[in-house]
């Protein structure tokens, strides 16, 4: 499965939603999903910020690739957004409730795992490319790369 998250810094904040259903329903994460047949990484994270958020973020550029070996679902690659900008209000939506972190307050036992390896490089611009493997909700293996050109 392909699949995408964006995560949108202004003003010392980073917006995060919580995840109202899907894999991972619960857990804070960035807006994203997964990418349609035809679709672009970057037309589907503009489509999903829309859907999740009802706001378009301003010229994403891609900083990470994750590539997830799950127990219970298929494998995941997901490529992972940054926009320092947006058009609109964030909006709760049948999918996600936006919720804006101060940087030094992000949530991280609310997260996933592995988000705690990966994010704290995106918020410093830096790119990366993380392989995870997890069984359930637990991650068993990491294994990080940065300086990586997209
Ligand atoms: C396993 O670790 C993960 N960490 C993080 N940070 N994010 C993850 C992980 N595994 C999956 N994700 C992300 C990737 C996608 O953004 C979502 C899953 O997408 P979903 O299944 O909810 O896709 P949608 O297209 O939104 O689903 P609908 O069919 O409900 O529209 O989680």
């Amino acid at each position: 499965m392909h699949a995408t998250l964006m995560f949108i810094v202004r003003d010392g904040q980073v917006l995060l939603i919580e995840k109202k259903r899907g894999l991972g329903a619960g857990k804070i994460n960035g807006p994203g999903g997964k990418i349609d047949p035809g679709e672009t990484p970057l037309q589907a994270i503009i489509r999903e910020t829309q859907e999740e958020l009802c706001i378009t973020p301003h010229t994403p550029r891609k900083l990470g690739e994750l590539r997830f070996a799950m127990s219970d679902c298929p494998d995941i690659l997901c490529h992972v957004y940054r926009a320092d900008d947006f058009t609109g209000t964030p909006t709760e939506t049948d999918e996600a409730v936006p919720v804006w972190t101060r940087l030094e307050e992000i949530p991280y036992q609310r997260m996933w795992e592995d988000d705690r390896h990966w994010l704290p490089l995106l918020l410093d611009e830096q790119t990366f490319l993380g392989k995870f493997v997890f069984e359930g909700e637990r991650m068993l293996w990491k294994e990080i790369t940065t300086g990586v050109r997209w």
